[in-house]
């Protein structure tokens, strides 16, 4: 268990990490989401002891990481994949790791195999691909079978069955009972990964949440309709008491699955329409609505959709 509790980082004038309070627990994976800048990494190099905080403690099974007898043991970590010396095979580094830390040399063969680097085991790790570069990495913080594994954007810059792998051993590695935390800024890679999540933006708690709740909460569903006798299809709804709301062009949207009771309607009336379809908004737009204020760098076009519609259980967490 990976326990943070009030957090803070500044440096200088900029306040990376603002008050953090949060609990990373075992037997699930739990992912770290925020958008660029919103001090993911900076969070993850102060659990690792590489970053003091300013204010606030963060505890690694109750304590500070500078207290564990052999860290690598406890908890291993991916944050920067180009940390390997390039002029060593990939074997000799990770038996130096090994050595230098009081791990098994079995280990290293181990590991390697559960990333899939045995064939190319004694290749200088310069001559990598930066998928190869990223399983060293992830086989680095496997060594010390440790309970508790983070990564920080593993999936970054990964083929698409590179980011298949990396999501299948993430599951596999809480299914056995360990801590595992996952840094990312896609929700959509997130969803198909993480158990439960926590969302950060500028520094600050925005979400601590199971994905279950996430989903049931944001995966609004709705009616879209286009319809040439548009007047008279408002009435009819209004009449059924159903709320209408007009969407861009001549569209108009109803929240929920009403689909069938609106084309029964429409049909009734001898409304002719053009489309009828039950819409989802994506996980993806939720989290830009949720972090949409946060957001350090927009790109052109402004900040995305406004935050709207945040109920209660968003605000002030
Ligand atoms: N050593 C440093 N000195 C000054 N400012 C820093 C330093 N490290 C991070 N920051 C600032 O702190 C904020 C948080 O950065 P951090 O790298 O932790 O964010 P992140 O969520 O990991 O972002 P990304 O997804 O882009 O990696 C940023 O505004 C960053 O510019």
């Amino acid at each position: 268990m990976i326990e943070l509790a009030g957090l803070t980082k500044r440096y200088g004038e900029k306040l990376a990490v603002d008050g953090l309070t949060f609990a990373v627990r075992p037997g699930i994976v739990t992912g770290f989401l925020g958008p660029n800048g919103a001090g993911k990494s900076t969070t993850m190099r102060m659990i690792l002891g590489l970053d003091h905080p300013t204010a606030g403690d963060v505890r690694i099974d109750g304590k500070h990481y500078d207290q564990l007898a052999d860290p690598l043991t406890y908890i291993g970590a991916l944050l920067d994949a180009k940390a390997v010396h390039g002029g060593r095979s990939a074997y000799n580094h990770l038996l130096c790791l090994a050595q230098s830390n009081g791990i098994p040399k079995h280990r290293v063969g181990e590991v390697l195999e559960t990333v899939g680097l045995t064939a190319v085991a004694r290749k200088k790790a310069k001559g990598f691909s930066y998928g190869m570069g990223q399983r060293l990495g992830i086989a680095a913080a496997l060594l010390g079978d440790p309970r508790i594994l983070m990564f920080d954007e593993p999936v970054n810059g990964l083929d698409p069955e590179g980011i298949h792998w990396i999501r299948t051993l993430m599951k596999s590695l809480a299914a056995q009972g360990r801590t595992v935390f996952v840094s990312s800024h896609l929700m959509s890679e997130m969803a198909l990964t993480a158990d439960h999540l926590v969302v950060i933006g500028q520094g600050r708690l925005l979400a601590d949440t199971a994905m279950a709740e996430f989903i049931r909460q944001n995966s609004r569903s709705y009616v879209r309709i286009r319809s040439p006798q548009r007047e008279g299809l408002l009435d009819v709804l209004h009449e059924a008491g159903i709320t209408v709301v007009e969407a861009g062009g001549s569209a108009l949207e109803v929240d929920g699955g009403k689909a069938e009771q609106i084309g029964e309607l429409a049909a009734r009336h001898g409304i002719v329409l053009h489309e009828l379809s039950v819409q989802q908004a994506s996980l993806e737009e939720a989290f830009m609505r949720l972090t949409a204020e946060t957001v350090e760098y927009h790109a052109q076009g402004g900040p995305g959709p406004a935050p709207q519609d945040w109920g209660a259980d968003w605000k002030g967490m």
